[in-house]
């Protein structure tokens, strides 16, 4: 008699925010390409089914830490997705609304997304994007300009020596908070787990 192999457990349902801070994108005076760029990217790297919850809004601070609050603690988004604002600009907020709604502020994803970011251009330095988290979601901004969100995402996976991408921390940041067990397309992004937090049969 033959036994059927276990069958895999399918990947969990995932909520995730994405959020597009650009009063001109928001406006109409240009096509919004951040939101489109960012559900391009993540579908393509995660496996999990994903439930969206999208924003097109403008650099203003209250509007954007609302925003966050309503993603997190009313949609009940695990991961949001900040494009925009984040640079030196007078209408430049995001880093600060996001700082506003934090429970606990993740200093090692801007750090690495800045060091990241300075291998395409000189003016990586400009981004003051942050990471929080609130509740049990974790926050992430990313630059504006949409290139710039797999550049971040993804870093330079074969480039001698490879740039690792900060989405390769998420999944487990996402375990530690009490989220769905994230599962990544390793030919897009690889996620590191410590051995003891990989889950059999995933
Ligand atoms: N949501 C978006 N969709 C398409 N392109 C964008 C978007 N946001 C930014 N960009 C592009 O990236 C550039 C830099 O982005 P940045 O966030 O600094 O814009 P900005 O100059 O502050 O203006 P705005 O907030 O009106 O988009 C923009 O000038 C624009 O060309
Ligand atoms: N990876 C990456 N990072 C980037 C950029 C980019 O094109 N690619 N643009 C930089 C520039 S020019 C600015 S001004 C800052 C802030 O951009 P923001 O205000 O659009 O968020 O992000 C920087 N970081």
């Amino acid at each position: 008699m033959t036994t059927a192999a276990p069958e895999a457990l399918s990947p969990e349902a995932v909520t995730i925010g994405v959020v597009s801070i650009s009063d001109r994108a928001s406006t109409g005076v240009y096509e919004d390409k951040g939101i489109p760029a960012l559900q391009d990217w993540l579908g393509r790297a995660l496996r999990n089914p994903i439930t969206w919850v999208t924003r097109l809004i403008p650099d203003d601070q209250a509007t954007i830490s609302a925003t966050l609050c309503e993603l997190v603690d009313t949609a009940g988004c695990h991961l949001v997705l900040t494009t925009g604002g984040t640079g030196p600009a007078l209408r430049d907020v995001t880093p600060e609304a996001t700082l506003a709604v934090a429970d606990k502020v993740m200093p090692g994803f801007g750090e690495q997304m800045r060091a990241i970011s300075l291998n395409f251009v000189p003016t990586a330095i400009l981004s003051r994007q942050v990471a929080v988290i609130r509740g049990q979601a974790l926050i992430i901004n990313l630059p504006g300009q949409p290139k710039s969100i797999a550049e971040t995402l993804e870093g330079l996976p074969r480039a001698t020596p490879p740039v690792p991408g900060i989405f390769a921390a998420v999944p487990y940041c996402i375990d530690l908070i009490g989220g769905p067990y994230l599962e990544t397309h390793d030919e897009v992004c690889k996620a590191f787990r410590p051995k003891s937090a990989i889950r059999k049969g995933a």
